[in-house]
Formats: C-alpha cells, sequence, structure tokens
C-alpha cells in the first residue's frame, strides 16, 4: 500500500491546539502523509497570543520545495497572517485547482487582530482564495466578517453559507459551534444541490482549541480520498466531537484545552 500525500499550509500553533500541528496529527489519523508549509508561528499563554509572521521569502522556498513533489492528493489552507501571504498562497494553489481539492480554513477570528487587518484579510481571501475552493468552512465570526452579515440563528448561518457559495466554492460549511445559542453545536451546509443543517449536541468542556483546524484537515483528508463531500462532513463533525469530548488539559489555569484527534480512535 502506498500512502498519499496531503499539502497544510498554515500557522504553527506552539501547544499544539490548532495550525499545523492539529493537520498534520489528524491526516495520520486518516491514513495520509502530512506535508506542511508554515506561514506564522503563533505563540500562546493563557493571557494572550502573538502571531509571529514567517517572512514571504521563507513561504515561498517552501512552496517551492512542495510544488515539486509529485501526486499531492489534496491541500488544506489555514491562517494567512497578511494580504501578501494571500496572494503568494493563491498563485501557488491556481496550478492544483481542478486536479485535487482545496479546502480553505479562513482563519481570522483572533481576537487581538484589528478591524482594519481583519477587513483588509477578509476582502483578499473573498477574492483570491474562495473562488478556488473545494470547500471552505468560516466559523461563525469568521463568516460574519467575510458577508458583514450578524448571525444569530440557524436560519442566519443557512443565509450567509448562502451569500458565500456564490463567490464560487463549491460547499460552504459555516460552523455555528459553540458560538451559536443553544444546546447543539450546528454548521450549515451548502452545495449546489444541498442546504442543510448539521448538528450534534455541545460539549461543555471547553477542549475545543483546534476543532475548526481539525474539522476541516478531516474534511480535506476525505475528500483527497475520494468520500464523497457530504459524507466527509458528517465523519469530520463526528471526528472532532470524539476529540472534544476527550480533549487535553494544558493546566489548570488554561480556560482552554485542545481537541486530541486521536480521540476516536482510542476512545471509541
Ligand atoms: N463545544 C463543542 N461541542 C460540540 N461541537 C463543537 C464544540 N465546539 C465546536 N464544535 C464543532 O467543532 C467544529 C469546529 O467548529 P468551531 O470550533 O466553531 O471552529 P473554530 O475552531 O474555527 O472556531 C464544528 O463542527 C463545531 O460545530
Ligand atoms: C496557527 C493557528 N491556526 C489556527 C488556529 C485556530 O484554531 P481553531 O481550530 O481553534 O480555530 C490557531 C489557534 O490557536 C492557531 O494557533
Amino acid at each position: 500500500m502506498v500512502v498519499g500525500k496531503i499539502i497544510t499550509i498554515a500557522g504553527s500553533d506552539t501547544l499544539s491546539g490548532g495550525g499545523v500541528q492539529a493537520d498534520l496529527a489528524t491526516f495520520n489519523e486518516y491514513g495520509l502523509f502530512g506535508l506542511s508549509a508554515i506561514t506564522s508561528i503563533v505563540t500562546v499563554n493563557q493571557y494572550d497570543f502573538d502571531i509571529h509572521e514567517v517572512p514571504i521569502s521563507v513561504l515561498a522556498k517552501q512552496l517551492t520545495s512542495l510544488g515539486e513533489l509529485s501526486d499531492i492528493k489534496g491541500i488544506k489552507v489555514g491562517l494567512l497572517p497578511s494580504v501578501a501571504h494571500i496572494d503568494l498562497v493563491s498563485q501557488f494553489i491556481k496550478q492544483y485547482v481542478g486536479r485535487v481539492p482545496i479546502v480553505i480554513d479562513p482563519v481570522m477570528a483572533f481576537k487581538e487582530t484589528d478591524s482594519v487587518n481583519a477587513s483588509e484579510l477578509s476582502t483578499a481571501i473573498k477574492q483570491k482564495l474562495l473562488p478556488l475552493a473545494t470547500v471552505v468552512t468560516p466559523n461563525l465570526i469568521e463568516a460574519e466578517l467575510l458577508t458583514q452579515q450578524a448571525i444569530h440563528s440557524e436560519a442566519d448561518l443557512l443565509t450567509v453559507a448562502e451569500m458565500l457559495h456564490k463567490i464560487g466554492p463549491k460547499t460552504v460549511v459555516v460552523k455555528g459551534g459553540v458560538r451559536l445559542d443553544g444546546d447543539m453545536a450546528s454548521d450549515a451546509v451548502i452545495s449546489e444541490d444541498t442546504k442543510k443543517v448539521i448538528k450534534l449536541s455541545k460539549i461543555e468542556r471547553p477542549f475545543n482549541n483546534g476543532a475548526g483546524c481539525t474539522f476541516s484537515a478531516a474534511i480535506a483528508s476525505q475528500i483527497a480520498q475520494n468520500v464523497p463531500v457530504l459524507m466527509a462532513i458528517d465523519d469530520a463533525k463526528d471526528f472532532v466531537h470524539h476529540g472534544i469530548l476527550h480533549g487535553v488539559n494544558l493546566n489548570d489555569d488554561f480556560k482552554v484545552g485542545n481537541v486530541w484527534q486521536a480521540a476516536r480512535r482510542r476512545k471509541g
């Protein structure tokens, strides 16, 4: 058996909740070999975090290395810290469009990102990345930034997902997650012939750092291996649910712990 190769282009999370670390762990669980280009290094403690951008020339060299590899099965994109990073990654993934699935997780909902920067990033993501995407997976705040619409209900999730679908991605998943009120973690799914909300019970233990990265990496892993996209989304939801349920406590002071990607396999 030959193991398939998949690429993540994302930030490094020093505490391994999200980012490249979550993506690689997820790819491994789905039987793929993950390769990575790092866009930024995120340092975190319980009070704050900082995004240290990787210079554009260094990201370009990583992408050149990855571009020389054969038989890539899919690409997942996470945190891109500036418009210049978005431009470069957009150029890179254009060569793969129509050949392999491309999953874009438009990571922007860092509290420290000021609104000017968020609005610049959001405009660039809409123009340069969403039209290239097989699947795009914004969380509630990112979907609000991308559409300038407030989201308060499942109906709102569906409305903004439809707005984002018109920009060009084949499938849109807007994640309500813990941010939407209610007992359920609900996500809206829109594609050409689908309009639905998927939901599982909301887990109260706050071990969901990395939930979004893990969810989109799980979708990418499956569609890279020809699983139909709607089945891949349902399975990714189950995968991340187990990961939150059996998440990793960092220390007693941290309010949030990490998703554990091996949870479904190890805990069943
Ligand atoms: N506490 C939770 N209980 C159950 N599912 C959750 C919980 N938090 C997030 N999810 C689910 O995990 C996935 C990732 O969502 P979310 O955490 O909103 O993304 P992000 O990490 O990008 O903010 C979604 O399917 C969401 O519904
Ligand atoms: C590099 C990086 N990307 C993305 C995220 C977002 O993670 P999540 O999956 O919780 O949205 C984080 C969070 O710490 C991160 O450090």
